[in-house]
């Protein structure tokens, strides 16, 4: 059996004149995190749009566990086994941490209406709740109003309220945006656990964080893809370096200051995955 979950090939996107998204092709695979990294508008969000059903891609194809999904509609995709996880918060801030992950779990399980029970005492729709509350480390905090979270578990739970749908691919745009060392580095972690049975795309622009818990980065500028490869790789490569600083410093040999590690050794920290609280 495979491993690889997604395969988009040659994927372009025009909006008018302008190409968001320039013959694209990425595999995400079961095992891997897969991050995309470019400057401001090189049109990672486009792709990641496109792959999850959100936009069409102007041409290319789609392939979600070997079915050719690319004109199939978002829920449709869900069902396949996609999820994302967006920018901006999503969670109900009223309601329990909970409820928020039962609410996301009823959405994606399928049974027959039972017009005369309470929703709340599907025992299906609980136990996944409960199931992804403790892969995204939530399960403290499980009756506490979700509005209370702080920003980093507010992320933590738009990532269990993705993981109550059962997904098996995760597209991840963000989900560092805004967070403190700590809570960077629980998320890391929680991504780091989450790989071994999901393929995840994500798009985030923590550099750092990126070196350390990718497998595979791909590079845009301006729509094209200009590298892909292992986080080693893409750091010594002189175009990525170029794209990023300027020829004048790519050829003095400097380090891309977005690409600099913070540890003292020169090298990225490995993410531990015993850090997920
Ligand atoms: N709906 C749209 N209509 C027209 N142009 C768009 C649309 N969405 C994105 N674009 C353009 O496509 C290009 C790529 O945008 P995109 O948001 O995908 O880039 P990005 O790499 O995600 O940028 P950032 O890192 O700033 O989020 C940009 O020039 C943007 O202005």
């Amino acid at each position: 059996m495979t491993d690889i979950l997604v395969q988009a090939d040659n994927i372009t996107r025009r909006f008018g004149g302008l190409t968001a998204v320039n013959d694209v092709s990425l595999t995400l695979q079961r095992g891997q995190v897969h991050a995309v990294i470019g400057t401001n508008g090189a049109g990672k969000s486009t792709l990641v749009h496109v792959l999850s059903g959100e936009i069409p891609p102007t041409s290319g194809t789609i392939h979600l566990g070997g079915r050719d999904v690319t004109r199939a509609t978002q829920p449709d995709r869900a069902r396949a086994g996609l999820g994302r996880s967006y920018q901006r918060t999503t969670i109900f801030p009223q309601f329990s941490v909970f409820e928020n992950a039962r609410l996301s779990a009823q959405g994606g399980y399928q049974r027959f209406w039972n017009w005369w029970s309470r929703a709340s005492t599907c025992p299906d729709s609980s136990a996944i709740a409960a199931d992804a509350l403790r892969l995204a480390g939530l399960d403290a905090v499980a009756d506490r109003p979700a509005g209370l979270l702080s920003h980093g578990q507010k992320r933590q739970l738009e990532i269990a309220m993705c993981l109550a749908l059962r997904p098996k691919v995760l597209l991840l745009d963000e989900p560092l945006a805004g967070m403190g060392a700590e809570e960077t580095e629980r998320m890391l972690a929680l991504l780091h656990s989450l790989k071994t049975d999901h393929a995840i795309l994500l798009v985030e622009h923590d550099m750092d964080a990126v070196f350390r818990v990718s497998d595979v980065i791909t590079v845009m500028v301006n729509g094209s893809v200009i590298a892909k490869g292992a986080p080693e790789a893409i750091r010594a490569d002189p175009l990525v370096q170029t794209a990023y600083l300027g020829e004048t410093h790519a050829e003095a040999g400097a380090e891309p200051s977005a690409f600099a590690v913070s540890s003292a050794a020169g090298h990225a920290a490995p993410v531990q995955p015993s850090s997920v609280h």
